[in-house]
């Protein structure tokens, strides 16, 4: 896999973070996520697949000790914490730098590490407020909102950082030099928004929030309920695409509006949900499958992985637990991810086995269970 080889230290956070080490163990990395002890702070992480578990406290000197050694030697660090914890800690990145300086040491958090809210606590739906996406986001005449928590946590947050990661250690081969990973979920979001921005001169935006193009203003960038109590999403913007979707509906195009007749949306809307409401779910997709109207069924949890087109595509997976979820994305040709089918890890589950990895011995292992500096999953394991 494309991340064989690489080493890295999770410190078990909320939802970004565990994002961002499961997206590297899918693609090959040996992911080590530090849990906390005493266990029952649990971390409810549901993330992670491919990790193992070292249960560590790092709020004792001999385990932030045991955290340096570890750093010494890996080739990521990330970090969830809000800025100034790990400094607190003796852990900071001018130590861990300067002990391992090919260490890429990945921050990630809402806010950054300046600025006034850096030491702030937050979650997604502040970041995506602060970055000025959330300003966008909503129906017309509602107020604005979050689309769960995929935006800043996820998408500006997870992934934004584990690109910054393989970004740096791309870099790390020709320089032979880690480096320090600011990753701001305000700025991610913030940076996922690139095309709101640039495309403000394009005249997509200047409506209020909910009446333009592409944010539930167009009765043809839409979802609409079916007689059976589903949803079809339509996306036909491009005016033969249109004229696809005018066909599918039954419609004849030289007694509409035209299709950017702004003041028409309403009335169209409600004419487009009337015909929608006509029929079931399938009887739409049977008329629009296999046309250019862009127009697809809103699939449920439950019924993703069994239709077709994500059957053929595998593009859901099953562990051994038989929990599905998504395969990870992208393909790569040569060496695509291959993620772990085993159940995740149990805190502390891996606490002696990773410590030998690393070099420590079993007398040191021993000194630091019974003064409860490391934790296992099955207490007396091995020792
Ligand atoms: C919207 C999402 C959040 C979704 C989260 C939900 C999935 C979960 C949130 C609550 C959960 C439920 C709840 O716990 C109750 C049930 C529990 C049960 O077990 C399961 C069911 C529950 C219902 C459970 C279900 C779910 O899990 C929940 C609903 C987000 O937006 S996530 C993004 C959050 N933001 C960030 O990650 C940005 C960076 N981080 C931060 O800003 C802060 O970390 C944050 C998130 C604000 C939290 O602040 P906090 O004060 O708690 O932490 P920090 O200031 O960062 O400091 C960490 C302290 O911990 C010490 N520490 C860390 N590791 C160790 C260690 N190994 N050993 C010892 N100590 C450790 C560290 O030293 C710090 O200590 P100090 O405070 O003394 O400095």
């Amino acid at each position: 896999m494309a991340l064989s080889g690489v080493r890295v230290l999770e410190l078990a956070g909320l939802a970004p973070a565990p994002l961002c080490g499961m997206i590297l163990a899918d693609f090959g990395a040996q992911v080590v996520r530090v849990d906390r002890t005493p266990r029952s702070a649990v971390a409810t992480d549901v993330q992670g697949r491919g990790k193992r578990s070292l249960a560590l406290d790092l709020k004792r000197p001999p385990g932030a000790a045991v955290l340096r050694r570890l750093c010494c030697q890996a080739d990521v660090l990330i970090e969830p914490f809000r800025h100034g914890v790990m400094e607190k800690l003796g852990l900071g990145p001018e130590v861990l730098l300067q002990e391992n300086p090919r260490l890429i040491y990945a921050r990630l958090t809402g806010f950054g590490q300046s600025g006034q809210y850096a030491k702030s606590a937050g979650h997604d739906i502040n970041y995506l407020a602060l970055s000025g996406v959330l300003s966008k986001l909503g129906r017309k005449d509602e107020n604005p909102y979050a689309p769960a928590n995929l935006l800043a946590d996820f998408a500006g947050g997870g992934v934004l950082c584990a690109l910054g990661v393989v970004t740096a250690l791309y870099e790390r081969t020709k320089s032979g030099k880690g480096q320090i990973i600011d990753a701001s979920m305000v700025e991610g979001a913030a940076y996922l928004s690139s095309f709101l921005w640039k495309s403000q001169n394009l005249g997509l935006w200047n409506r209020p929030r909910g009446e333009n193009l592409l944010d539930s203003g167009a009765p043809f960038y839409e979802t609409y309920k079916t007689s059976d109590g589903k949803f079809m999403a339509v996306g036909a913007i491009e005016p033969q695409f249109y004229e696809q979707l005018i066909k599918g509906l039954g419609l004849d195009s030289d007694k509409l509006p035209s299709q950017l007749s702004f003041s028409d949306w309403p009335k169209m809307k409600e004419k487009f949900a009337s015909i929608f409401a006509q029929k079931t779910q399938a009887e739409w997709c049977s008329i629009f499958d296999g046309t250019d109207a862009c127009v697809t069924p809103v699939l449920s949890f439950d019924e993703v992985a069994s239709h077709q087109h994500n059957k053929q595509r595998s593009s859901f997976i099953k562990n051994d637990q038989e929990e599905i979820s998504p395969r990870p994305a992208p393909l790569l040709s040569r060496t695509p991810a291959v993620p772990s089918f085993k159940r995740d890890p149990f805190i502390g589950e891996h606490t002696e086995e990773i410590l030998l990895e690393y070099g420590f011995t079993k007398q040191e292992i021993a000194k630091l269970y019974s003064d409860k500096v490391i934790e296992f999953s099955e207490p007396k394991a091995n020792l």
